[in-house]
């Protein structure tokens, strides 16, 4: 065996697995399973399969997850950068999955960075409804924020938050929560040979902690009626089956909805805590044994727990605003008029420049106004003194969309947010108060790169497509000015080749750029780019 299990860990894993024990040491001489979930934010699974630059074996449990190859580098290929597919660990793909997201849904991940199950989450609500992905760590929710960016996401909120500061602010919110606790990563050992380093036999009580704590925060959070995946990724049962023992009897309110074996998960382990002195009635040990444990010599994935549990009562979708206005319909003050006189036949009517100039100016105080008031949006949100007037022109000429949502002003950069009850973030660090849609710049709008990922190729008034096969998307995604005739510049009628056009790949938007006289300026941004060769 390659990897040097610490003895304690070992003598742990026997007295838990007793004959199973050497099956589970046999499966460290595997190699760990590598797995893409398809991002249908941005193609459907279908069409992915269709186009797939990869052999694909699906994941049992994820029905947009596969197991790629040894060595497939999905990493490496552009479709990656268009957001058409996330790297993520099989078994990594099921806590969301027994979540059961629907479109419409307010969600909490609450310990989300690197974001692989937010991207899930979000894929699954489909543009409908909120997510709201906070990490307490804030160099990991940059990562968070970028990978949402990546897949397209438009309805996300980002924070770098206490979980129980935000349940200050979300008492009985959430229809879903996901707890994807920080834990002691014994089941990542052969993915992530570095998370020996860190272990230690009293890992598991240091983490369990923490865990009682965020999870106490969550079932404040969590509304009548409502669901709640707790998982980790770890073999521990005090983090586990233990966790949620304490859990179940702090809050008679919950129960465990017990997970299907059908795809190879285990059930929960209660004996061994029963043995280490964990008294448990009969109805509790019935419970917990409905929570599931995958095993690496089980399933074709790493270690992970998971247990869903239900809050009782009635699921109330009614009892607060869930509807989000029309950005480009009917905007909160100065936009609201300006919309007001633009607004004829739905949203893709369109206005003159001059019209929509006319009308800017006339509203242009109120406008200052209630961009001020939007100061309580999240901390770190400035008043802006200046004219949305540009972000709303960009949105009627230049794309062909109908964006829901706040308008969101921090200073001068816009975003659009999906929740509803924008004033709940008014006292939380706010990393993301919703999707980025550019700053304002000398009195222009410059749109911002998550904008271009989140838009289909038709929703621009211009596109471009690059392809995929002949080396013209990688160095786009290089930084590199292209050379690009005006005839492949696709325009909506009566718009000019000139300005800035979606940059897509095989269809898929990936960037920005701009063209002008044969030539596309490359606007990918450099944090963004592909480095290597
Ligand atoms: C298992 S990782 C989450 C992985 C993530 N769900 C994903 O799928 O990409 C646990 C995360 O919890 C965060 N964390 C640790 N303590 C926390 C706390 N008290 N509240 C919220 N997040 C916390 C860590 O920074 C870490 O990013």
């Amino acid at each position: 065996m390659a990897l040097h299990l610490p003895s304690p860990f070992q003598a742990k894993m026997k007295s838990l697995l007793g004959s199973n024990f050497d099956d589970f040491m046999n499966s460290y001489h595997e190699s760990p399973h590598a797995g893409i979930r398809v991002n249908t934010l941005k193609i459907s699974n279908e069409q992915f399969r269709e186009i797939s630059p990869f052999a694909l074996e699906p994941v049992p449990w994820c029905p947009t997850g596969y197991y790629v190859e040894d060595g497939a580098r999905p990493g490496r290929h552009p479709y990656y950068h268009a957001g058409l597919y996330y790297i993520q660990e099989p078994s990594a793909m099921s806590p969301v999955e027994l979540l059961d997201v629907q479109p419409g849904d307010r969600v909490l991940d609450l310990c989300a960075a690197p974001g692989g199950k937010s991207t899930q989450i979000a894929a699954k609500l489909g543009g409908q409804g909120v997510l709201i992905s906070n990490d307490l760590n804030p160099d990991r929710t940059k990562a968070l924020a970028k990978n949402l960016e990546m897949c397209g996401v438009r309805n996300a909120i980002v924070l770098n938050e206490q979980p129980d500061r935000i349940a200050e602010a979300f008492p009985a919110y959430f229809d879903k929560i996901l707890v994807d606790a920080p834990c002691s990563g014994e089941g990542m050992f052969r993915k992530d040979e570095s998370m020996l380093k860190y272990w230690e036999a009293s890992s598991p009580l240091v983490f369990a902690e923490m865990q009682r704590d965020i999870l106490r925060s969550a079932a404040n959070m969590l509304a009548p009626g409502g669901t709640m995946v707790y998982s980790t990724c770890t073999f521990s049962p005090e983090e586990n089956e233990g966790m949620i023992a304490a859990f179940l009897e702090e809050h008679p309110e919950f129960s465990v909805i017990p997970i299907d074996a059908s795809f190879g998960f285990a059930s929960g382990e209660t004996a061994w805590l029963q043995r280490h002195g964990l008294a448990m009635s009969e109805a509790l040990r019935e419970q917990i044994a409905g929570t599931g444990r995958l095993w690496p010599h089980k399933v074709r994935g790493e270690g992970h727990f998971v247990a869903v549990l239900a809050k009782e009562g009635e699921v109330n979708r009614d009892e607060e605003p869930r509807s989000l206005p029309h950005v480009n319909g009917q905007m909160t003050g100065g936009e609201a008029a300006l919309a007001a006189t633009s607004r004829q036949e739905g949203n893709n009517s369109r206005k003159s420049k001059a019209e929509l100039k006319a009308a800017r100016h006339g509203h242009k105080d109120r406008n200052r106004k209630e961009a001020a008031g939007s100061r309580g949006s999240g901390k770190g949100a400035q008043a802006f003194a200046g004219d949305l007037g540009p972000f709303m022109e960009f949105i009627h000429e230049r794309l062909r969309v109908d964006l829901q949502g706040h308008v969101v002003v921090y200073g001068s950069q816009i975003y659009i947010s999906a929740l509803p009850e924008k004033e709940r973030l008014s006292q939380l660090k706010t990393v993301r108060p919703g999707w980025y849609a550019g700053q304002l710049k000398s009195g222009r709008f410059v749109p911002g790169h998550p904008l271009a990922v989140a838009l289909k190729a038709e929703e621009a008034a211009r596109h471009v497509n690059l392809s995929s096969a002949d080396g013209e998307a990688v160095r786009y995604l290089k930084g590199e000015t292209l050379t690009v005739d005006e005839e492949r510049i696709i325009c909506h009628p009566g718009i000019e080749t000139k300005g800035y056009v979606l940059v897509c790949i095989d269809g898929y938007s990936a960037g920005w750029g701009k063209w002008q006289a044969g030539m596309l300026k490359n606007e990918y941004p450099v944090g963004w780019r592909w480095t290597s060769v």
